[in-house]
């Protein structure tokens, strides 16, 4: 572990490379369908594997899908594009080639917001988005010593997201790619699965003495499978990499693999070995020409964005930024709330039902918004009652709420009749009890006369247990005070 000292010596630099799947149907460039978990080399055409005289074709989906991540990140949309074939071997790779946007990315710059948990905010720059497509996937066993390899994602549709290198701590890329996550999900492009694979990150590192204007060479890191992975691996070449230089040691520019058993990384190649790619334009597709009709067309299916919808809750709801942050991070429960709060003004509470008892509930019964039983309708009734002074708050979280989500025949009203939930409001009802309490205690009452005021918490509770809590609360306190006085 390096001191405090130390790592505040030097600025840590942190460029992102995000790869996401797209969830078309088919291929980039060919029809076979684009699913994930079936046999291996079942879903491959002679186009993706690229046999002689086969010819891709361009998936408009994809890229439609792509636009839609650069319009939600006001990036810059290309209307010129053009394939490129990057070429390497590989095992993995069927063609030889892969096809990527080499110069002219879809998408050029754009910001994507992020929040830290101590609550600052910040946008990230982004360098671009681009078009590739994915290649198959090698399956090493370990006891034969033989490799495997399954075509099945060769030519599944990736966008991949490119920041600048604008990240400064583990914790800002790890917000970046929740948030990014989040993005691709409200967009319904990608389902953001980071163990599957559908969400790949490659971490760009380096470490340079604070106040300095030139960068440190970095290295990259891959292999990292979850977010928490990725901060893990940042973290460790942060400490590596000041090391190094602290040693009067050279850092190399490589590519390393990080090891989630050690938290360590190792080297992979460094650039000596750095493959010459032998870019060139694709030649068997013409370029895809972004028209403003098409980009409008996209436009139009833009679905609301997380940010947009914070700045509703926060600016048009009155809520806390806090809550706004919490209700946004996932599309479902942003929508749901969204549509809450159109047959409700009661906002807040609203917010705190949704922050409580609802998220308890989903998470005890590992729940998804999208499951959640309760209709909006059926919700507003139920804050409606707490609201009126019919039920308790504490009987409607403990008791209304759970029998809710067991019965949706029944309205709210129906289920607190039921369980006899329903508050004693009635003056003309509580006051008996009210004095019966009283005179009960008539030893405490002679106390809370010569001042001792604090008493009334236990009046107020002994007319709770009478009323087998059903004793509204605002009545109760207002009986007791005026039979008090006497
Ligand atoms: N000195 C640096 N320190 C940290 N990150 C850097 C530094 N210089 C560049 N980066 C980041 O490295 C990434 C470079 O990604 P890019 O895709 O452009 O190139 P690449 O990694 O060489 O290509 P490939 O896609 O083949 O991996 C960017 O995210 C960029 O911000
Ligand atoms: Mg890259
Ligand atoms: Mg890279």
């Amino acid at each position: 572990m390096l001191s405090e000292e130390l790592k505040n010596k030097y600025q840590l630099i942190i460029g992102l490379e995000v790869h996401a799947q797209l969830m078309t149907e088919s291929k980039m460039f060919a029809a076979d369908a684009n699913e994930y978990g079936k046999s291996p080399n079942t879903q491959i055409s002679a186009i993706t594997l690229g046999h002689p005289g086969t010819l891709p074709k361009v998936n408009r989906k994809a890229i439609a899908y792509a636009i839609k991540m650069g319009l939600a990140c006001n990036s810059e949309i290309t209307r010129h594009n053009v394939f490129a074939r990057k070429n390497y071997f590989y095992p993995d790779l069927p063609k030889g080639y892969q096809l990527t946007q080499d110069k002219g990315p879809i998408c050029v710059g754009g910001t994507v917001p992020i929040q830290l948990a101590d609550g600052s905010k910040k946008e990230v720059i982004l360098n671009r988005v681009h078009m590739e497509e994915d290649a198959g996937k090698s399956i090493h066993l370990a006891e034969e010593a033989d490799t495997l390899v399954d075509f099945n994602r060769a030519g599944t549709p990736l966008i991949e997201i490119v920041t600048e290198p604008d990240l400064h701590s583990p914790e800002e890329a790890y917000a970046f790619l929740a948030e990014v996550k989040k993005l691709v999900k409200y967009l319904d492009i990608c389902d953001g699965n980071m163990e599957e694979g559908s969400l790949r990150c490659d971490a760009n590192v380096s470490v340079m003495l604070k106040g300095a204007t030139e960068l440190g060479k970095k290295v990259e890191v891959k292999n990292m499978n979850s977010f928490r992975n990725v901060f893990r691996a940042i973290e460790h070449e942060h400490e590596r990499l000041i090391g190094l230089i602290e040693a009067g040691e050279e850092v190399i520019s490589e590519t390393r693999t990080f090891d989630a058993n050690t938290g360590l990384t190792a080297s992979m190649r460094t650039k000596e070995d750095l493959n010459d790619y032998r870019y060139f334009p694709e030649p068997d597709l013409s370029p895809v020409v972004v028209s403003d009709e098409w980009l409008n067309a996209v436009k139009a299916t833009m679905p609301i964005l997380p940010r947009e919808l914070h700045k509703k809750f926060v600016e048009e709801f009155g809520l806390p930024d806090y809550d706004a942050s919490f209700l946004t991070e996932s599309k479902d429960v942003a929508l749901w709330f969204n549509e809450l709060c159109s047959k409700t003004k009661n906002y807040k509470a609203a917010s705190n039902w949704m922050m409580g008892p609802v998220k308890s509930s989903l998470n005890e019964n590992s729940l998804d918004m999208k499951d959640f039983p309760i209709s909006t309708d059926s919700f507003v009734a139920l804050i409606a009652l707490v609201d009126d002074g019919k039920v308790s708050y504490t009987a409607a979280s403990q008791n209304l709420y759970p029998a809710m989500l067991n019965s949706t025949a029944e309205s709210p009203l129906e289920i607190a009749q039921r369980l006899n939930l329903i508050q004693e409001s009635d003056e003309s009802s509580l006051k008996p009890i009210v004095e019966e309490v009283l005179a009960a205690n008539a030893a405490k009452v002679k106390e809370y006369k010569s001042g001792k005021k604090g008493l009334m918490g236990l009046f107020m509770g002994q007319v709770m247990k009478q009323s087998q809590g059903k004793a509204d609360p605002k009545v109760a306190t207002k009986l007791l005070i005026e039979l008090l006085k006497n």
